[in-house]
């Protein structure tokens, strides 16, 4: 049976971030993606220069009005990343309520696209619809720590920096819709030295007699000094798929898409570090995600990030 995604995201001509980082993995992996992008950009806004459009809410309505005319509809999976219009993002609500109305089994796998470390990289006055009418109707949703901050008020990272803190703030995001949540990465300093990057991940369970409890995952991969952009958009994809196949074991569902990104990550940073040349630090051109090659690659990667159970 096929398995297809709406897939609302940005467009970039050149590189790898938002629907050009999803759709291709998605598709090896046998889903069908119909993409929406949200804005058309020349490429992602860690470059000297950035231009380009933004779809309004009236143009993402027309675009779905007519697919809808055509009674085709009807998706298994939304999945949502780099927004920078309330009214759009709005309506991206509307169109998932519908959609699930169609298919009360829909899956929306949201990523609250924001910013990092910090600082936003779209406009402030998306953090409260996401935070107020989003992350309600969302399934899994994949904050970094600062996004997942930002939707709970919390003010800095300072009050939530210890493992134990982040699981109710885990917790807490499951009170507001989403039975999985997964934050792609945290402060936390890895057991092994802060050459890890630590990754937390949570999913909501129903047991026998109806009450529920949660799985709560560590996942550690080795940190790359490099900034790469597109990593959270593959992340949230691959979560999608993986969970697909494995939609009641997070680990598995967590180790197979960890390994993807690791396994892109290291391809990524010894072709960069060849362009750039020795002593030199690679240009954000150099780190535009090397995609996948081969169904291979992405089936069986070739390196296993092992996931903790906690
Ligand atoms: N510098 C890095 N070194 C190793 N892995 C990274 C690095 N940056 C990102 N990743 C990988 O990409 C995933 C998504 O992280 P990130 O890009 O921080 O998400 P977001 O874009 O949502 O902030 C991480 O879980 C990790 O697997
Ligand atoms: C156009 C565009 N799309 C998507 C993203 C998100 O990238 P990431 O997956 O690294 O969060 C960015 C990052 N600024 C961007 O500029």
């Amino acid at each position: 049976m096929e398995c297809r995604v709406l897939s609302v995201q940005s467009h970039v001509v050149r590189g790898y971030v938002g629907n050009k980082s999803a759709t291709f993995p998605l598709q090896v992996l046998g889903f069908e993606v119909d993409s929406i992008n949200s804005v058309q950009f020349s490429n992602h806004t860690g470059y000297a220069h950035w231009k380009g459009q933004v779809l309004t809410a009236d143009e993402l309505n027309v675009l779905y009005e007519g697919i809808k005319l055509n009674n085709v509809n009807h998706y298994d999976y939304v999945l949502t990343g780099y927004t920078r219009d309330t009214s759009f993002l709005e309506t991206v609500v509307d169109i998932v309520q519908e959609l699930k109305r169609l298919n009360p089994k829909l899956v929306y796998v949201c990523d609250p696209v924001m910013g990092d470390q910090g600082s936003m990289y779209v406009p402030e006055n998306i953090l409260p619809v996401y935070r107020d009418k989003v992350v309600a109707v969302a399934d899994i949703l994949t904050p970094n720590q600062f996004e997942a901050e930002m939707v709970l008020i919390l003010t800095d990272g300072e009050d939530v920096d210890e493992g134990s803190l982040l699981a109710q703030v885990m917790d807490l995001l499951h009170q507001m819709g989403p039975d999985m949540v997964v934050l792609t990465s945290t402060d936390l300093i890895s057991p092994h030295g802060d050459q890890f990057l630590v990754a937390l991940g949570s999913q909501k369970m129903v047991r026998a007699d109806g009450t529920t409890s949660t799985q709560k995952i560590r996942m550690e991969m080795p940190k790359v000094d490099a900034v790469f952009v597109g990593t959270g958009d593959l992340f949230a994809a691959m979560l999608l798929a993986w969970t697909h196949h494995h939609p009641k074991d997070l680990k598995a569902a967590c180790e197979k898409t960890v390994s993807v990104l690791h396994h892109v990550i290291k391809r990524t940073i010894t072709y960069a570090n060849k362009m750039a040349g020795p002593g030199k630090r690679p240009s954000p051109a150099q780190l535009e995600l090397r995609m996948v090659q081969s169904k291979k690659d992405i089936e069986y990667p070739a390196i296993v990030v092992e996931a903790i159970v906690l």
